[in-house]
C-alpha cells in the first residue's frame, strides 16, 4: 500500500477528478432505471403523451451524459496510468542502471527489458483503474441494495446475500493466482532474453547456420510462456467464474419472488422491470471486482518482481568524497596487493602492487586471460576488490564519488558501445555543453577531423545502434575522441588498436600520444609496436605481476620476459 500510495501520490489531483467521475457516472447508472419504471407505469396507466415524452427525454440525456462522463474516466485512467507507470520505469531504469556488474553479469538484456517494462506495463491497469473502480463498484452495488430496500426488503435481502457471498469468495481466494502469475512473467522474461540474445548474435547465429536450433530453443520457451501463462489465467479467472455461478442463482430467485410479487398484486410492471434492471446492474459492479481481481494478482505479481529488483542493492558502495579531494593534473595510481575474483569464484588476480607516477605511461602485457582487463574494470570500479585497495591521486577510489572517479578515469575498450542518435551524441554521450567548436577542434588535435567529414552530415550523421553503420576501426576513433573529449587525468586502453589497419593504428597512434601529454596512461596491448612510447611495463602471467619496470631497462635486459616477448614479436613480424 505505502508502495502504491507513492507512486500514486504526485497524480492525486487526478486520481480525485477520476472517482469524482465515476461517482457521477454511478450515479446516472441508478437514475436511469427509476425513469423506465416510471414511464412503463405511466404508459400501462394510460399516461399523457407529454410526460412519456419528458420521461424518454431524460433517459436519453442522461445516456448521453454518462457515456461523455465514461469516456472522460476512461481518459484520466490511463493517463493517471502512464504517469505512475512511468515513474516506476523510471526508478527501476535508474535503479538497474547503478546496479553493479556482478547482477548484469547474471542478467541478460533482453531480461532486464521485461522486468522494467514487462512487469510495469502489467500493474498499469491497476494503477489507472484500481482503486477508482473498486471504489466506484462498491458505492454502485451499496447505492442499487438501498435503492432496493426502499422497493421490497425480500428481494433486497437475497441481493444483499447474493453480493456478500460473491465478496466474499473472491476475498478468500484473491491471491490464488499471484505466484502463477509471477512464474508466468519469469516464463516470458526468459524468452526475450533469448530473442533478445539470439538477434544480438544474429552474424554468427546466420554465419554457422544455428537458425534450426535457435527455433527450437525459442518454441520451448514459447511452450514454458504458453503453459505458465495457461496456468495463471486459469487461476486468476476462478473468482469470476465463481461469482458467475452466485450471480445466475440470485437472478432466478430474485426473479421467481418478482413475478410472485407482480402476480399477487404487490408489484407493478414498472416495479418488476426496477427489479429484473438492478439484478441485472449488481452483475456489473461484481464483474467489475472479479476483474480488477485479477488485475491485481497480474499487478501483485509484477509489483513483487518490481520491489524485489528496487531492493536489490549494489556491490559497489558510492563513496563521500567528492572530486575535489583528487589534485588537479594527471593522477597518480596505486595498488596495494590487491587481489580479486568475479563472483567470489576463482581469483584471477594474485597480489597485484605498483605504483605509476603521475603523468606515466604504463604498458601492460600478457597471454590471454592473464587478468590485464580485469586490472582496468577494477580501476573504474566496475567490480570490488577482495582484498587489499587502489589509490588514485592519494585518495582509496573506495572513498571516492563514483561520478567524480568517473569525471576523472576515462577508458577505451576493445568493444566500443554506440548508440542511436547522432556522431555528435556518441562523441559527447548527449551532453549538450560540449560544442561543436570543441568537438571539431578535439578531432582536429586527434588527426581524426578527416573521419568527421568523410561523414555524410558530419556531426549529425545518424549512427545506428551497435555501430552497424561504422567499421570497428572506425568506432574505435571515434571511442577515444570520446574519452578525450571528458579530459581526463588517467586514461586506460585496452587494445584500442586491436582492429585497426596498419595506416589506421598509425594514426590512433598519433592520436594516443596526443592524448596522453597531459594524463596519466594505462596501456594494454597484445602488438608490442603499441607499447613504443610507454615508460614502464607490467607483465602478467595468471594473474600476477611477473616482471615490472621501465620499459628500456626490460628491453636492454636480455633475461627479462618483456624482452623475450619483443624477440618473438619481431620474429612474427619478419616471418
Ligand atoms: N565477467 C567475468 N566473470 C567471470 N570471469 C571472468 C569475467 N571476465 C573475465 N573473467 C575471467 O578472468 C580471467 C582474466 O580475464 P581478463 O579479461 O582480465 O583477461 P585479459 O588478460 O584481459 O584477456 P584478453 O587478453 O583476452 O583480453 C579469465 O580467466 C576470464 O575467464
Amino acid at each position: 500500500m505505502n508502495w502504491l500510495i507513492r507512486y500514486l501520490k504526485p497524480v492525486k489531483g487526478r486520481m480525485l477528478t477520476l472517482l469524482v467521475l465515476l461517482l457521477v457516472t454511478t450515479g446516472l447508472q441508478l437514475v436511469n432505471p427509476q425513469i423506465v419504471q416510471h414511464f412503463i407505469d405511466t404508459a400501462s396507466s394510460h399516461g399523457t403523451i407529454i410526460s412519456l415524452l419528458w420521461l424518454a427525454g431524460l433517459y436519453l440525456a442522461i445516456a448521453v451524459v454518462n457515456q461523455l462522463a465514461t469516456v472522460a474516466v476512461s481518459y484520466l485512467g490511463n493517463d493517471v496510468a502512464w504517469r505512475a507507470t512511468n515513474t516506476l520505469r523510471e526508478d527501476l531504469v535508474r535503479h538497474t542502471l547503478r546496479l553493479d556488474m556482478d547482477f548484469h553479469n547474471r542478467k541478460s538484456p533482453g531480461e532486464m527489458i521485461e522486468r522494467i517494462d514487462g512487469d510495469v506495463t502489467n500493474m498499469s491497469n491497476f494503477f489507472a483503474m484500481f482503486i477508482a473502480e473498486v471504489i466506484g463498484s462498491f458505492v454502485l452495488l451499496t447505492g442499487i441494495l438501498i435503492v432496493m430496500f426502499f422497493h421490497n426488503w425480500l428481494i433486497a435481502s437475497v441481493m444483499t446475500v447474493f453480493t456478500l457471498a460473491s465478496i466474499g469468495v473472491m476475498t478468500w481466494i484473491r491471491d490464488l493466482g499471484v505466484s502463477a502469475s509471477q512464474a508466468e512473467r519469469q516464463a516470458s522474461a526468459q524468452l526475450f532474453g533469448l530473442i533478445e540474445e539470439r538477434i544480438a548474435g544474429i552474424e554468427d547465429v546466420q554465419a554457422n547456420g544455428n537458425v534450426p536450433y535457435v527455433i527450437r530453443r525459442f518454441h520451448r520457451a514459447m511452450r514454458r510462456v504458453f503453459e505458465t501463462g495457461r496456468r495463471a489465467w486459469m487461476l486468476r479467472v476462478i473468482p469470476w467464474n465463481a461469482t458467475v455461478a452466485l450471480y445466475t442463482l440470485a437472478m432466478t430467485v430474485v426473479l421467481l419472488l418478482g413475478v410472485h410479487l407482480y402476480l399477487t398484486g404487490h408489484a407493478t410492471l414498472g416495479t418488476l422491470y426496477l427489479f429484473y434492471q438492478y439484478t441485472q446492474m449488481l452483475n456489473d459492479p461484481i464483474e467489475q471486482l472479479g476483474n480488477q481481481m485479477q488485475e491485481f494478482q497480474k499487478a501483485k505479481s509484477g509489483m513483487r518482481r518490481s520491489i524485489e529488483l528496487l531492493s536489490l542493492k549494489s556491490n559497489i558502495v558510492d563513496g563521500d568524497e567528492d572530486g575535489t579531494a583528487l589534485p588537479a593534473g594527471p593522477l597518480d595510481v596505486e595498488f596495494r596487493h590487491v587481489d580479486f575474483s568475479y563472483n567470489g569464484d576463482e581469483r584471477v588476480l594474485h597480489d597485484i602492487h605498483f605504483r605509476l607516477a603521475p603523468g606515466e605511461r604504463l604498458g601492460i602485457v600478457g597471454r590471454t586471460g592473464s587478468g590485464k582487463s580485469s586490472i582496468s574494470r577494477l580501476l573504474l570500479r566496475l567490480y570490488n576488490v577482495d582484498s587489499g585497495s587502489i589509490r588514485i591521486g592519494g585518495v582509496d577510489i573506495r572513498t571516492l564519488r563514483l561520478e567524480a572517479l568517473y569525471q576523472r578515469v576515462g577508458m577505451v575498450t576493445q568493444d566500443v558501445q554506440l548508440f542511436d542518435g547522432s556522431l555528435r551524441d556518441n562523441l559527447t554521450l548527449f551532453n549538450r555543453q560540449v560544442s561543436d567548436s570543441d568537438i571539431l577542434a578535439t578531432t582536429d588535435r586527434l588527426g581524426l577531423r578527416t573521419f568527421i567529414d568523410a561523414m555524410p552530415e558530419g556531426l549529425d550523421t545518424h549512427l545506428s545502434a551497435g555501430g552497424a553503420s561504422l567499421s570497428a576501426g572506425e568506432a574505435q576513433l571515434f571511442a577515444l575522441t570520446r574519452v578525450f573529449l571528458t579530459r581526463p587525468s588517467l586514461v586506460i586502453l585496452d587494445e584500442p588498436s586491436s582492429r585497426l589497419d596498419p595506416a589506421t593504428e598509425a594514426t590512433l597512434q598519433l592520436a594516443v600520444d596526443e592524448l596522453l601529454q597531459n594524463c596519466t596512461g594505462m596501456v594494454i596491448a597484445h602488438r608490442l609496436l603499441t607499447l613504443e612510447k610507454v615508460d614502464k611495463i607490467m607483465v602478467l602471467g595468471q594473474g600476477r605481476i611477473v616482471e615490472f619496470g621501465d620499459r628500456a631497462a626490460l628491453a636492454a635486459a636480455e633475461t627479462s620476459h618483456f624482452a623475450g616477448l619483443l624477440r618473438t614479436s619481431r620474429q612474427e613480424e619478419l616471418a
